[in-house]
């Protein structure tokens, strides 16, 4: 069974280790929210997520919610396995399926066809299950023969095409999305958004970020609140979306947990 567990997780990036301190001096002071920070060898830091708890089961389906600069994205990395945490641990069971940085892992020089392999390979599919469903991953490419081609010869739009559809050719367990799917095609977008609400339905775990509350409503069950690399809250996505709203309304500063 799929199960997400982060413990005290915090994850840190250096801005900046030069000696000019005018330049730190500037970006101190337009850190507004206070994740900026000296660290111990006067590098500045910005604390991308900060001490956060988290326990996701099967049948989890979290929105994370929240500014600019939350975390979000972080936090989507952190599970992917891209970013180490700083501090705190992590365990992740169950096979995870990120529908981020598409591109990432295609080899360039290999076809369409052998990326689809190579990919559900990694995924420990076996060939024949791979090849079974072949022509089905072809057609919802719409790329043809280019699929013989190595993918160097690819436009960014066909790129993105043959990316998503090997990265939803295997039901995922923990299914990560960000900011929903990013294709300017609108034809290509219409499809990939049914398939991915099909891929949604069979995973174990989802946990994706967005700013659009429909799409937030119609996928999660849960929603994080996230506020300068914190959990502000956690619960029902109806609620922790009224309570977000409710804040940004009042133009308050968000609470994190452990605020006074
Ligand atoms: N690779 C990086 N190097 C330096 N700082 C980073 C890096 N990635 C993120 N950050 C910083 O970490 C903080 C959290 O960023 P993150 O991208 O996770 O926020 P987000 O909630 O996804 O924001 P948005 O809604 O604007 O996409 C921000 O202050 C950001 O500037």
């Amino acid at each position: 069974m799929a199960s997400i567990h982060l413990n005290d997780v915090s994850v840190d990036f250096v801005l900046y280790q030069g000696s000019a301190r005018s330049l730190k001096k500037t970006l101190l002071r337009s850190s507004t929210s206070g994740a900026l920070k000296h660290d111990a060898h006067h590098r500045i830091t910005v604390k991308a997520l900060s001490n956060l708890n988290l326990r996701l089961e099967h049948g989890d389906r979290v929105g994370l919610i929240g500014g600019n600069g939350a975390g979000k994205t972080t936090l989507l990395r952190v599970l992917a396995g891209v970013y180490e945490p700083t501090a705190g641990r992590i365990r992740v069971e169950g096979r995870v399926t990120p529908l981020f940085d598409l591109g990432l892992g295609l080899d360039m020089d290999a076809s369409g066809y052998d990326n689809i392999r190579m990919r559900a390979a990694y995924f420990g599919i076996d060939g024949d299950e791979i090849e079974s469903k072949m022509d089905d991953i072809a057609a919802f490419t719409e790329l043809g023969d280019y699929l013989d081609l190595p993918v160097r010869t690819y436009s960014a739009g066909m790129t993105l095409r043959l990316a998503f559809a090997a990265a939803t050719a295997v039901d995922p367990e923990i299914l990560l999305m960000d900011e929903w799917i990013a294709v300017s095609d609108t034809q290509f977008l219409e499809k990939a958004q049914r398939r991915a609400e099909g891929f949604v339905s069979r995973s174990s775990i989802m946990v994706v970020a967005s700013h659009v509350d429909d799409v937030l409503k119609r996928l999660c069950n849960k929603a994080l609140w996230l506020e300068r690399g914190g959990a502000v809250r956690i619960g029902p996505v109806d609620e922790v979306l009224a309570a977000y709203h409710k804040h940004n309304a009042g133009g308050e500063a968000a609470p994190r947990d452990g605020d006074e």
